[in-house]
């Protein structure tokens, strides 16, 4: 079997990175060959280093009216999306079409869209008082939160629950789903 390369793109604390790069440290078959963030003061940046994985930093102009850094990232098979804050640039997704994964956390389509990331989704779910919340992994198209869906899984949310109790219900779940959906998805296409 072909030997799968992915790279990660991420613009926050990296905690979904992290749980990826744990997850594939001993995989024969798929590695994470870059990190790739929008964010020079990233935490993300930390755990590249500390799986000595290579890092490319996103220049604005560059990635959203130039080539998109297709250059550097056309040798990767998958472009996995963990709390990328960028809009992925229409020549990108046309170039990895259907190999472009992002997680959400929220249970799409509510709470989707512009504006719809990190904690102003946990306060949005808590201000409508929804009964439940959880997470969607998806392809990505050229619209926010518009692709397939590949996976998605729910929480309970009480009355007692804050925007920070939340938003570690739904790490819970992500970190406990991202990678298994991932492999299972570039292994059903390889
Ligand atoms: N073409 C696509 N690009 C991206 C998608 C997608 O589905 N299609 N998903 C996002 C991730 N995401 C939700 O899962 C998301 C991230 C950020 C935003 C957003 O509103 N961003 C702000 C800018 C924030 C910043 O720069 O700090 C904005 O665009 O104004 C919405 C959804 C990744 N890319
Ligand atoms: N709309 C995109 C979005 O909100 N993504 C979210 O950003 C967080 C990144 O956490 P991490 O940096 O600890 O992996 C995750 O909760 C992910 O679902």
């Amino acid at each position: 079997m072909k030997f799968i390369k992915l790279a990660i793109l991420a613009s926050g604390t990296g905690s979904n990175a992290a749980n990826i790069l744990s997850y594939l440290k001993n995989s024969e078959s798929v590695s994470v060959g870059l990190i790739a963030t929008n964010n020079s003061n990233a935490g993300v940046l930390e755990y590249a280093k500390a799986y000595n994985v290579p890092t490319l930093i996103l220049e604005s102009a560059r990635f959203k009216k130039g080539d998109a850094y297709i250059p550097e990232l056309e040798k990767f098979d998958y472009l996995i999306l963990a709390g990328f804050l960028w809009k992925i640039p229409a020549k990108l997704v046309q170039a990895f079409s259907e190999r472009i994964i992002n997680i959400h956390p929220s249970l799409l389509p509510k709470y989707g869209g512009n504006g719809m990331y990190g904690h102003f989704v946990h306060e949005a779910v808590i201000a409508n008082k929804e009964s439940e919340s959880g997470i969607t992994i998806h392809l990505v198209d050229e619209v926010y939160d518009n692709g397939k869906h590949l996976f998605q899984a729910k929480c309970l949310v009480n009355e007692a629950d804050t925007p920070e109790s939340l938003a570690q219900k739904i790490h819970q779940l992500e970190h406990a789903n991202f990678p298994e959906v991932i492999l299972e998805y570039i292994l059903s296409r390889n």
